[in-house]
């Protein structure tokens, strides 16, 4: 393709080289062959300006960088936000992409949400995809990419290669960091939703506004023009709600609202049964109940989330809410690993932030009949302001709580696990993941339920960083059988 239809598609002013024959795009010098564009940005560990000499010598035949940085061998397409300008030039590139494309984002959900989407749209008969935490889910396998967001033009040759294999419907899962780094638009994105906003990423976005106002870029940019914006309205008046919803209709948007005091669907009453919930809901004057086969407030959240981007992107409402009805549990999402020799379940949940472990800990609560146990520490590397209130939520909410790791990587163990007993005072403390699994399944009687929190999905233990870095292999759900089988021999 040449490089000027691919600059007046994106909207970008070339002063030369529209001929330029554009083979690929890469972020990374180590990824250019010769007729790439490359994108050279500042991060934050390299300034990636640094590399645009040995990018050139590799083949880059365009460089998109900040009018400041120094190009030469190559065309210098100049922008002070190079990272947008890259994201739209390479999403003229990378064509065709599916019809339907929605988006989520959100502190807590977003996974469950694409995830639960994926399904509904699949139960009602599309070739529908999922981009996320969990990988990159199609119809036939799903794929790990180790980042919720993958870079730019992973994100987009994946939906171009999705739509070649004929996906039509994606839905996929916009961090705060992706947004903030351009590393996940130039699709056309026809509904987005906005979960709910609490305290977490303050390491890297360094205030709560800053955070908030991350995410909505979503709302003000990456969604299409009179796209759908989805947002959940739980009991009470939150900012959190306001805001976005602020944010949506200046931007000309179709604000849908969801939840209890939402106006699209509404939640009418929530009965928790034994293995799920019945949710009496009307949507456009219509009541209808859903037997949903999952647990929890939040995860009946998410699912009426995921209707209104099932209806939003044209699905019947009748066969989105009978989808519903018939959705699997999300991996790592209140996932029940195994009941213990004496009886107790214990379940697996994702939750590392105090709002997610208050939800897991208020989901699991109808169940218990005699003591929750809560085992669970608090990730290295990232935002330490949360790890006491994380502390404070699960004291709170259990009986005992047992403090362990979660990737420590680059920090020492021992101080994150006082940081969160700070606010779990009476907690026990059990450094080893597997130790505290054990002891928690060793403390359990039938009554009780055992919550182990914040790996949900993961597989590994990371420990250390940069070239120290190591991931351990570490599964909770077989960590927890494998715990409550040496038990039951004991
Ligand atoms: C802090 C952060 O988000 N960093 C991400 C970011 O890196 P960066 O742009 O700061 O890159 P950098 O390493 O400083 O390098 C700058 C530039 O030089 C280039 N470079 C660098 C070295 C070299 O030899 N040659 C070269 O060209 C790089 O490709 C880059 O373009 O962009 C990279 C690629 O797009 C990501 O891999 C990287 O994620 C790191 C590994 C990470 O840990 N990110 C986490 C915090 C994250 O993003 N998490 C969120 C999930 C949060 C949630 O779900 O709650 C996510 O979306 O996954
Ligand atoms: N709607 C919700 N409200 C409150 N807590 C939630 C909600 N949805 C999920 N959670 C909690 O957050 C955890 C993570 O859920 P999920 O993976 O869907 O979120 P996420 O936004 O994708 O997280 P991440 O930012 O790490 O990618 C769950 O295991 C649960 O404890
Ligand atoms: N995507 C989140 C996941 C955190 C999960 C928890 N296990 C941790 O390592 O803190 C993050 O990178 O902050
Ligand atoms: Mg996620």
């Amino acid at each position: 393709m040449k490089l000027g239809a691919l600059a007046q598609a994106a909207g970008i002013a070339l002063t030369e080289g529209e001929q330029t024959q554009v083979t690929g795009f890469a972020i990374d010098n180590r990824k250019v062959a010769p007729g790439t564009v490359f994108g050279a940005f500042q991060g934050a560990k390299f300034n990636g300006e640094d590399f645009i000499p040995a990018a050139v010598e590799a083949g880059a035949v365009a460089v998109v960088a900040r009018p400041e940085a120094r190009v030469s061998g190559a065309v210098h397409i100049a922008d002070p936000e190079p990272r947008r300008a890259f994201a739209h030039l390479a999403a003229a590139f990378f064509t065709p992409v599916p019809g339907h494309i929605v988006a989520v984002t959100g502190t807590n959900g977003k996974t469950s949400c694409v995830e639960m989407t994926r399904q509904i749209w699949r139960m009602c008969g599309e070739r529908a995809a999922s981009i996320g935490t969990l990988g990159v889910t199609t119809p036939d396998e799903s794929v790990s990419t180790g980042l919720t967001t993958p870079d730019i033009v992973s994100f987009l040759s994946n939906m171009s290669g999705l739509a070649r294999e004929g996906v039509t419907h994606v839905a996929y899962e916009a961090s705060s960091h992706g947004l903030d780094q351009f590393r996940n638009e130039g699709v056309p994105v026809t509904a987005g939703a906005f979960t709910n906003f609490s305290r977490d990423h303050l390491d890297y976005h360094g205030s709560m506004e800053a955070y908030f106002e991350a995410k909505m870029r979503l709302f003000d940019e990456v969604l299409e023009p009179g796209a759908a914006a989805i947002v959940w309205h739980g009991d009470g008046d939150s900012k959190w709600t306001a805001r976005p919803i602020e944010h949506a209709e200046a931007r000309g948007l179709k604000v849908l609202t969801v939840g209890p005091r939402g106006g699209f669907i509404t939640l009418k009453e929530r009965t928790p049964t034994q293995l799920g919930q019945m949710l009496e809901i009307e949507h456009e004057g219509v009541s209808c109940t859903i037997k949903l086969p999952l647990i929890g407030a939040y995860q009946a959240a998410n699912a009426l989330t995921a209707c209104a981007l099932a209806i939003a992107t044209g699905a019947s409402p009748s066969q989105v809410f009978d989808a519903a009805g018939r959705l699997q549990p999300v991996r790592g999402r209140l996932e029940r690993a195994v009941i213990t020799a004496q009886g107790a379940p214990v379940y697996v949940d994702y939750a590392h932030t105090p709002d997610a472990l208050e939800a897991a800990i208020a989901a699991l609560r109808p169940h218990v009949e005699g003591k929750l146990i809560t085992v669970f520490g608090a990730g290295g590397d990232r935002d330490q302001g949360k790890r006491a209130a994380m502390g404070a939520a699960a004291a709170k909410g259990s009986e005992l709580v047992i403090v362990t790791d979660d990737n420590p990587r680059g920090e020492d163990p021992a101080t994150i696990r006082a940081a969160v007993l700070a606010g779990a005072p009476d907690a026990h403390e059990v450094a080893d993941r597997r130790d505290a699994i054990a002891e928690a399944i060793r403390q359990a009687n039938a009554e009780d339920i055992v919550l182990v929190a914040g790996k949900g999905h993961e597989q590994g233990q990371i420990i250390g960083s940069g070239e120290n870095m190591r991931v351990l292999p570490f599964d909770d759900v077989q960590v927890a059988r494998e715990c409550a089988a040496a038990e039951a021999r004991a």
